[in-house]
């Protein structure tokens, strides 16, 4: 293989129908006059046919926008929102109860509305009292702002009421609200002092300072608590205290870090240092840098160093950079473990810091593409379950990650790889016009497990649909045209898939969402990829099938793999030509895996009559076992064979 120099413009103008073809591919996606091209169905012999399907491609855009870890997030604050819910539903049910004892009858409305008001104010402080009489650890008097509170400290949470002087008119007036912040949400705590311009070291003690986390929607961003007073005895008895309350939570003390410096806009170094060494510092977490020099770099890092001097790692990069950490993560437990061939879960979260061009996997984890969500996330300890795929070609390991993509999602990030000269937003529309240009349907033979929990949509694949029925596992296999297959463990969200791409699945529910294209025109094919973006359904079109499985295999039934040679051949001869018997020695079809390109190579010598000689195979395997940081989570293998 050789990347072509020409520039993109004269390889489409190089043959009139193909520049149609591009025109019309770009009229699509711009939502001008949808052309209808209906393909050809599939016919055994036709190589031209076969050689021009190998050139199809998936949304680059798509695919590479695509994305545990230190992670979760959702899981985590659910469940805990979940349990404050419980906890107010339960207050509120009190509240009712005591209401109806409490409320006199035959009383004025009005006076009723008063005497209820009273008791809810009542109640509501009985309620703090109550939630904190038991275990408060410490009763101060501090000045937030300008004016003194009363603050209360339990082993979970910070109160503030601020204090009023006894009036009159104070048993109307609503009560001032109780301020709470959750010591969980808290990642530092300092003394405060007053320093002159230079001063290093002492000053006079102003009080504590809690460093915190706020939420806004899915974003966590830092905050500061000034509890003011100028007691150095007083102050420092609360600093020791709350020192000694956070050691209860489980949070890194010394991290691991890769930083990729040249992904995407070569931002990671300056992104780490603006906005994550900070945090580590301030919330006195240890850290052990490595800035990678190639590719496979961190891979080789992670194989040697001692794991147990850290508490986690971090990943400061894109996508393939995630993919190539977690990757190594599971790859070092297994050899830890000497289970070569059952996944075995990594003693160390991994944390990402998105710094990439799409960041699917830190979108999909964090809700959001932001390093200080994700940095919070690291420095308070949040973790969350992800699954994980094994990728397997010949029974042989290819790699772990979170998705892959065959037809057109691997030939298009193929096609834009070998166009790396020019700018990444020209590369990746040059290769997603050309791609949706030769938009050709693969022949391949798709095998799945279905998920032993709810399947969604699973509508009969047209072609023969056969099931082979094992000693304890029933595959259903279809055989087909496919524009595209995507196997994916995580949804996939990204700025440009904003309800991912697999909306279907979540990070750890031991299943992976099978999304199969079958063949249709290019219009109804960009019809479904633009809806990705919007708010309606992307798989309401009968030629999208989506299944949740826990195992694929996938067999192409092409001769050959795609070859840039065999591309180049395309252009000269244009798609007329005959269908020649090619030896596809080193052939390989792409993949399309965590955005990164893996070319599967095909060790038979192939003819053209001899088929069967030639299968690519995917299998992914659900194993009920856990991969990242869980006592119950599950991970994901994809197997990638061919024989
Ligand atoms: N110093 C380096 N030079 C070149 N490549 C590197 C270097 N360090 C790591 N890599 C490799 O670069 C590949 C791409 O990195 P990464 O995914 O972080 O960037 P990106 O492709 O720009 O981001 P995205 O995948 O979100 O588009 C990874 O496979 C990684 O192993």
């Amino acid at each position: 293989m050789h990347a072509r120099t020409r520039p993109a413009r004269r390889l489409l103008t190089a043959c009139p129908s193909r520049l149609r073809r591009a025109d019309e591919a770009m009229c699509c996606l711009h939502g001008d006059k949808t052309p209808e091209i209906h393909r050809k169905p599939a016919r055994r012999g036709d190589f031209g046919w076969l050689i021009s399907l190998l050139h199809v491609h998936l949304p680059l855009c798509l695919s590479e926008r695509e994305i545990d870890l230190f992670v979760l997030v959702e899981s985590v604050n659910m469940s805990e929102s979940e349990k404050e819910l419980g906890e107010q539903r339960d207050s509120t049910k009190k509240k009712k109860k005591k209401k109806k004892k409490e409320t006199p009858s035959g009383k004025t409305k009005k006076k009723q509305q008063q005497g209820e008001r009273r008791e809810q104010e009542v109640v509501q402080r009985e309620q703090v009292e109550e939630e904190h009489s038991d275990s408060v650890v410490l009763r101060g008097i501090f000045k937030l702002g300008k004016k003194s509170h009363d603050v209360l400290l339990t082993r979970t949470r910070l109160t503030w009421t601020p204090i009023t002087p006894e009036t009159p008119t104070t048993g109307e007036a609503c009560p001032p609200q109780p301020g709470v912040l959750l010591l969980r949400d808290v990642y530092a705590v300092k003394v405060k002092r007053r320093r002159s311009a230079g001063q290093e070291s002492g000053g006079a003690v102003l009080g504590v300072a809690l460093f915190c986390c706020r939420r806004r929607g899915r974003r966590l961003e830092q905050d500061t608590l000034q509890l003011h007073n100028a007691s150095a005895e007083h102050t420092h008895t609360w600093y020791n205290t709350l020192k000694e309350l956070l050691t209860a939570f489980s949070r890194p003390r010394y991290l691991k870090v890769f930083i990729n410096p040249s992904s995407y806009k070569k931002e990671s170094v300056h992104i780490y240092r603006e906005h994550v060494a900070p945090l580590f510092k301030m919330a006195d977490v240890r850290t052990d840098i490595t800035v990678t020099e190639r590719k496979g770099h961190a891979l080789s890092v992670m194989k040697e160093c001692k794991l147990d001097e850290y508490d986690g790692v971090v990943c400061v990069g894109g996508d393939g950079s995630v993919a190539e950490l977690c990757h190594a993560l599971v790859l070092r437990a297994q050899l830890d473990a000497d289970s070569p061939e059952k996944p075995v879960r990594p003693v160390l979260p991994l944390g990402i810091i998105p710094a990439g061009s799409t960041d699917v996997v830190s979108c999909s984890v964090h809700g959001v593409r932001d390093p200080v969500t994700a940095a919070l996330h690291i420095v308070l300890g949040h973790k969350q379950q992800v699954d994980m795929c094994s990728f397997s070609s010949l029974g042989q390991l290819v790699c772990f990650g979170f998705s892959a993509m065959f037809g057109f999602g691997g030939q298009s990030l193929a096609r834009a790889e070998k166009k790396r000269w020019m700018p990444t937003s020209r590369r990746r529309e040059y290769a997603l016009v050309k791609t949706l240009a030769r938009l050709r349907p693969e022949d391949c033979q798709l095998s799945f497990l279905p998920a032993k929990t709810s399947t969604r949509n699973l509508s009969e694949h047209r072609d023969n649909q056969d099931l082979d029925r094992g000693p304890e596992e029933t595959w259903t296999t279809n055989q087909g045209l496919y524009l595209n297959i995507s196997i994916m463990s995580i949804p996939c969200l990204s700025p440009h898939a904003p309800r991912g791409l697999a909306p279907n699945t979540s990070l750890a529910n031991g299943s992976a969402a099978l999304i199969a294209v079958g063949n249709t025109s290019r219009s109804e094919f960009i019809k479904h990829m633009k809806r990705y973006s919007s708010s309606s359904e992307p798989f309401s079109f009968s030629f999208v099938d989506t299944h949740a499985v826990s195992a694929v295999r996938i067999r192409p039934r092409s001769l050959v793999g795609w070859t840039e040679e065999e591309e180049e051949s395309e252009e000269e001869e244009g798609e007329s030509r005959p269908t020649p018997i090619i030896q596809s020695e080193g052939a390989a079809f792409p993949w399309n895996i965590d955005g990164e390109l893996v070319e599967i190579a095909n060790e038979v010598l192939v003819r053209y009559d001899d088929k069967k000689n030639l299968r690519n195979i995917i299998i992914i395997n659900i194993l009920i076992d856990g991969v990242l940081q869980s006592e119950t989570g599950t991970s994901l293998m994809i197997h990638l064979i061919s024989n």
